[in-house]
């Protein structure tokens, strides 16, 4: 056998184990999913119920910002504080929070209005004042666009166990009208729910911080909220500080709630691109790994492989192989859902075609650009995550 013969069986053969793989994980995602997702966590008694600072960074309006702040005033917890940052004097979700203020007067609300500037990271410099002020050693920080339920707080601080310092609502979106909707939710509801249902399964860390509860010691022992203000990723290295003090990251058992009022698939496609950019800088092995996990280039490599190790007609392979991710999908959609589509069929195969043909060009156009843009500001992230903000001329 030729050196170029074996070298070629080598690459088949580890581009054939990578494509089980893919399935692999699919399964941990469907097996952890039906178990964890939406099932009841033993509450705590209420003599362990500790108070909650929740941090509500703002910066603009949409219209359904009043609603979904008002889920958190109506929220069924005991003990709890509302911490409102926003950054700009001048910005309208001021008045958007002093109206639900009087709409609820009894709630205990704080409004934190001007930023304090400690690094590039404009969502930490909104929140460092409140962080600092929260009375409660149990922080939930809270992106705007997320609507909570009124048990939502409970199910949380029910999964934050003796060993675990950080809890996270998994990246889900609300049904609202149209088609970017339709798009989100399922972007959301099958490639991000496997790989952060599978990566949660085995002990990863994958976080998203747009729903996050966390020990506020443990970060102190860090140096602070405003130790993560060199960092885009802040969600990433601030689950990674409290794994790395011995405590678990986990996911409690309802989904993150994005319902944000303005939203289409131009804007969604910049926001993965940005979070792709996150992960390619901060841990680079995702540069060849999340390619390897898209169901498209993996119809190819696979139909490739098992041609050449076991001479199997590559588009009867490609077929199989798309149709069972397309199923395999599916039923992690109802999963995450809980419940059946809450759009057409129809919709439901354009969205995800859609998605899985357009994720390899967002994969690819994360190598094109050397710079993040996040809300008009620009940065670069390096090596390993630390961020730079580069001046818009
Ligand atoms: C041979 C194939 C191997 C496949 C390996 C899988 C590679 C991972 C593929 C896709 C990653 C998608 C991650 C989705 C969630 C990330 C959301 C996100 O980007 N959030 C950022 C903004 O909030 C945040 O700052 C970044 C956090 C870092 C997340 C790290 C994700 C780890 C996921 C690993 C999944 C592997 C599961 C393996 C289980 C056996
Ligand atoms: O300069 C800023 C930018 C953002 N923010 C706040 O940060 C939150 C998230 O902002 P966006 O909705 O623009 O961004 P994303 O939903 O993509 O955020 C996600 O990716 C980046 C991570 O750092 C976040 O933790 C994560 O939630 C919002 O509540 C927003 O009001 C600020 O307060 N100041």
């Amino acid at each position: 056998m030729s050196i170029a013969l074996i070298l070629v069986t080598i690459l088949a053969t580890a581009l054939f184990g990578g494509w089980m793989f893919d399935w692999i994980i699919f399964l941990i995602a469907l097996v952890y999913g039906k178990w964890h997702l939406y099932s009841k966590p033993d509450s705590p008694s209420p003599e362990d119920i500790q108070g909650v600072s929740i941090i509500k960074p703002l910066m603009g309006v949409d219209p359904n910002l009043k609603h979904n702040l008002e889920t958190f005033f109506q929220l069924e917890y005991p003990n709890y504080e509302l911490l409102f940052s926003v950054q700009d004097e001048n910005d309208p979700a001021i008045l958007v929070v002093k109206s639900l203020i009087d709409t609820y007067p009894k709630a205990d609300v704080k409004l934190f209005i001007g930023l304090k500037h400690v690094g590039p990271n404009g969502k930490i410099n909104n929140m460092v004042r409140a962080y600092e002020a929260a009375k409660h050693n149990l922080l939930l920080i809270s992106d705007s666009g997320i609507k909570m339920t009124k048990d939502s707080l409970l199910d949380m601080v029910s999964c934050l166990k003796k060993d675990v310092g950080v809890v996270l609502q998994m990246p889900y979106v609300c049904h609202r009208k149209g088609f970017a909707s339709v798009y989100e939710q399922v972007y959301f509801g099958t490639m991000q729910a496997r790989n952060c249902l599978s990566a949660n399964a085995i002990g990863i860390n994958c976080s998203t911080g747009m729903s996050m509860l966390f020990r506020k010691d443990l970060i102190d022992e860090a140096g602070g909220l405003k130790e993560f203000g060199k960092y885009l990723a802040e969600d990433y290295f601030i689950a990674e500080a409290i794994r790395n003090q011995g405590y678990k990251s986990v996911l409690c058992t309802q989904p993150a709630l994005q319902n944000s009022g303005t939203y289409n698939i131009t804007d969604f496609h910049k926001r993965m691109l940005r979070w792709a950019s996150l992960r390619a800088s901060m841990i680079p092995t995702f540069i060849l790994l999340e390619p390897l996990s898209e169901c498209m280039i993996m119809g190819v490599v696979g139909s490739w492989a098992a041609q050449f190790l076991f001479d199997i007609s590559p588009m009867a392979f490609f077929l199989m192989h798309v149709l069972c991710w397309f199923l395999l999908d599916y039923v992690m959609f109802c999963m995450v859902q809980n419940g059946p589509l809450p759009f057409s069929k129809f919709e439901y195969v354009v969205a995800w075609l859609l998605r899985e043909l357009s994720s390899p060009y967002i994969l690819f156009l994360r190598h094109t650009g050397s710079y993040i843009i996040w809300r008009n500001r620009k940065y670069k992230v390096h090596w390993g995550g630390y961020t730079e903000e580069i001046p818009v001329t």
